[in-house]
């Protein structure tokens, strides 16, 4: 196997179409409502006709949840309010229906793929279809050890890329991003505070479930010692996934990059997906152009994360289950975008610049162009 360079990145991720972006924007212009009246569902339905190269844009029709999944050995030291080990647990109760990811996927008829990159079970015990890439037993304990060894970083990254090839090439036009783990978050506070340049109790929350205080305290001290190993491979993005990520977020961070590389918008839940899109901005400064943060989950790390990629949660109603929630809580919102550009109707030419569409032409195109501007700068 040839060896992996995260640089091949930069090259290979392009801009969503700038044309087509323009395109949208004065079809928008056009249409029977008062300019600006739709909020940001205008943004949201220029930003993916641009993503799918095309005007009107297209319907997402074929959105897919994907799950990567994996235990933390962090979790020992008692910084989650989950059993540490236990992941596998919420992964078949995922899958069977029980969790609310289940129930809202159901509701919109949306699939739920999971992905097994480090639970700590026996594998025979999981259901048949889970995807199976699991690269170890549990990611190391962050804190004093590395997550993982340089060649399980690799298979993990890979194993994210080959994921996103396959939704890509079946057809799904709409990812949403997220995981199922006992301890990620506090992996993901580490990548977040290692890459802000922040320190630990700036990015420490409460976790899936809440925790008390003195977890908190125990999550807080483990994020600094974790930092400490992490900042001298600051410069090696798979180094540091490998030092203190972990299986489940390296390979989202590998997915991240080649769902940008295919042109595959992805909705990022919570804060693991935004920690992963983080590391991957720094493989591609690009790569953010193709995501969209699905909420705000009110984890301080997530925001930090966002506000660095310059992206805006479309919701937030303080949604920590993780799993996917918040994302499958934004898809109506971006299907309503696209519907919304795609399907009202223009004014008939001579209307032009009156009735209650008329606005000064240059006011409606500088604001777009500046928010462009803003979104690519970061
Ligand atoms: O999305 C968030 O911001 C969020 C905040 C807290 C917890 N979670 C989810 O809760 C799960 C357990 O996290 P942890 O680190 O508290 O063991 C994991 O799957 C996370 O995605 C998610
Ligand atoms: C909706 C939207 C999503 C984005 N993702 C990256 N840049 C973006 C800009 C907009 C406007």
């Amino acid at each position: 196997m040839s060896s992996l360079n995260l640089d091949d990145f930069t090259d290979l991720i392009e801009r969503p179409d700038g044309g087509v972006r323009r395109d949208a924007e004065t079809h928008r212009e056009r249409r029977i409502v008062p300019p600006g009246s739709l909020g940001r569902l205008d943004d949201l339905g220029e930003w993916l006709a641009a993503a799918q190269s095309a005007v009107p844009v297209r319907p997402v029709e074929r959105p897919r949840v994907v799950l990567f999944a994996g235990d933390h050995g962090i979790a020992e030291l008692g910084v989650s309010a989950r059993a540490a080990g236990s992941a596998a647990d919420l992964v078949r109760a995922v899958l069977e229906g029980g969790r609310p990811v289940s129930v809202l996927a159901r509701r919109l008829g949306v699939p739920v793929r999971v992905v097994d990159m480090a639970l700590d079970c026996d594998p025979a015990s999981l259901p048949e279809d889970v995807v199976r890439h699991r690269v170890r037993r549990g990611s190391g304990r962050i804190d004093i050890e590395d997550a993982l060894s340089p060649e399980e970083a690799e298979a993990a990254f890979r194993a994210g890329m080959a994921v996103a090839d396959e939704e890509a090439d079946s057809g799904t036009d709409l990812v949403v991003l997220g995981d199922v783990s006992v301890g990620g978050t506090t992996a993901a506070g580490v990548l977040v505070a290692a890459l802000c340049g922040t320190d630990a109790s700036v990015v420490t929350g409460r976790g899936g479930l809440a925790i008390d205080d003195l977890a908190w305290m125990r999550k807080c001290a483990a994020i600094r010692d974790a930092l400490r190993r992490a900042r001298p491979v600051l410069g090696d993005q798979l180094q540091l996934l490998a030092t203190v990520g972990g299986a489940d977020l390296t390979a989202m961070t590998g997915f991240l990059l080649q769902a940008a590389v295919r042109k595959l918008p992805v909705l990022l839940d919570g804060v693991v997906a935004s920690a992963c899109a983080l590391v991957g901005q720094r493989v591609a400064f690009r790569a953010p152009d193709w995501w969209l943060a699905a909420h705000d989950s009110g984890e301080p790390g997530q925001a930090k994360a966002l506000d660095r990629m310059a992206l805006e949660p479309l919701l937030s109603h303080g949604v920590t289950v993780g799993e996917g929630v918040g994302g499958l809580l934004a898809l109506p919102l971006v299907q309503a975008a696209a519907a919304l550009a795609a399907e009202l109707p223009e004014l008939p030419e001579d209307a032009e610049g009156s009735g209650d569409a008329g606005q000064p032409e240059a006011e409606a195109e500088a604001e777009p162009a500046q928010e462009q501007e803003a979104g690519q700068a970061r």
